[in-house]
């Protein structure tokens, strides 16, 4: 996911939005147009000043106090390049530079409209930041409620533009998106086992997997492990995100198996109660402890009747590993994203323990 941070945040991920406002035609060029016209049938400066009043002021009052339902927002068009005019219903911190928003989405995209397979998950939205003209995805983490609404778990960088931008956002300000865009697709049958490894909102397509998929296939035979790390306590996801999580992974233990990370402990605290937090980074010895358990070993006696079990080789398992995060981590994890935004070959903690590109997919 965050190949797109590091390296692909200016990239024009849309022909017309993705470029920042500093290139886009100024005022300059604007006036330059206007000179070069056939001149309009002259005003006196009163009435040009009132005209201009009036048309600012139908403009404001439409774009202001429209107070309708998402609904009244869409778009003729459902394409996913046409952006959708919607609003902010709510914007709340979670923790140090995130905030849970929460915006309307049309009625198109409510779970018993949407059936198109772009919904399926894992899929994001292009959010545009009107100011500059810059879009970036980001992940709802329940996909769409039956209220129409998504939700975003948002973190703000110190020199980032969008998230920045989503922070200052307030309930009822209008805002728009167009989507919906596949992350990656969940395919029943195919894997035995699941491992997600997520890092900060890395998290989020997680959350979405776990709400569409892991808490709602009763029968599906894939096993599900996530490991989730924070820099510290206080960073990790606020409650909403975890707690559903947790306690599926309590009662449900043999679907889905859920553990916390964090870099360090600061002395500062979890907003929710988290029944194990190891301190320190997904390593080598933690992908074999809660991944590759070592087999039982056998007695020195047992061993002169029988032979020791193989040491079973990962390429022959049906596991997929899912890995979400800051570059670094990615790259600490799995190895570096290869040109163009491709996959590149495995490497690092993944490619050290034998696990081959068919079984890693980086978000
Ligand atoms: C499919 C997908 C889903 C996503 N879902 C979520 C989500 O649910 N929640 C979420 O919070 N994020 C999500 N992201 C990340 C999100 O899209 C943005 O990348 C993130 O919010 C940063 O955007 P920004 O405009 O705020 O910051 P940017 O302006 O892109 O800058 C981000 C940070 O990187 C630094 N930076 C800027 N340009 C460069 C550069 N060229 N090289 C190195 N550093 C640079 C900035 O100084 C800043 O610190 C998702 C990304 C993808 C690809």
């Amino acid at each position: 996911m965050w190949r797109h941070l590091q390296r692909s945040c200016h990239r024009p991920l849309h022909p017309i939005y993705s470029r920042p406002y500093s290139q886009l035609p100024g005022k300059n060029v604007f006036t330059k147009h206007n000179i070069s016209c056939s001149a309009p049938p002259e005003l006196s400066s009163g009435k040009r000043i009132a005209n201009v009043l009036i048309a600012f002021c139908a403009g404001f009052s439409i774009y202001f106090f429209l107070d309708e339902p998402a609904s009244q927002f869409e778009r003729p068009s459902n394409s996913p390049n046409k952006f959708i005019l919607s609003k902010v219903i709510s914007n709340e911190d979670s923790g140090p530079g995130t905030k849970l928003l929460k915006i309307a989405a049309p009625t198109y995209f409510l779970p018993h409209n949407n059936t198109a397979n772009s919904f399926d998950p894992i899929w994001s939205v292009y959010i545009k930041d009107d100011d500059i003209q810059v879009e970036r995805p980001y992940t709802p983490l329940n996909g769409v409620d039956e209220n129409g609404q998504m939700t975003f778990w948002i973190k703000k960088y110190p020199n980032g533009e969008v998230g920045r931008w989503l922070h200052t956002k307030r309930i009822g300000e209008p805002i728009e998106f167009r989507g919906p865009l596949t992350t990656w697709t969940w395919r029943e049958d195919t894997w035995d086992e699941v491992v997600m490894i997520s890092g900060g909102t890395g998290i989020t397509p997680f959350v979405q997997l776990f709400h569409n998929v892991i808490s709602k296939s009763p029968n599906t035979k894939t096993r599900f492990t996530l490991l989730h790390s924070s820099r510290v306590p206080e960073e990790l996801p606020p409650p909403s995100l975890l707690d559903p999580m947790i306690t599926f992974s309590i009662d449900n233990p043999d679907k889905l198996k859920f553990h916390v990370f964090v870099d360090e402990q600061d002395g500062s605290e979890p907003s929710t109660s988290i029944p194990a937090i190891y301190t320190g980074r997904i390593s080598e010895n933690t992908l074999k402890r809660h991944v590759f358990p070592e087999e039982p070993k056998i007695s020195w006696w047992m061993s002169l009747f029988t032979n020791p079990p193989p040491t079973p080789d990962p390429r022959s398992r049906r596991i997929l590993f899912l890995v979400c995060g800051p570059e670094p981590m990615i790259s600490a994890i799995a190895g570096p994203y290869g040109r163009n935004f491709s996959q590149g070959s495995v490497g690092g903690i993944l490619g050290k323990l034998g696990i081959v590109s068919d079984q890693v997919y980086k978000l």
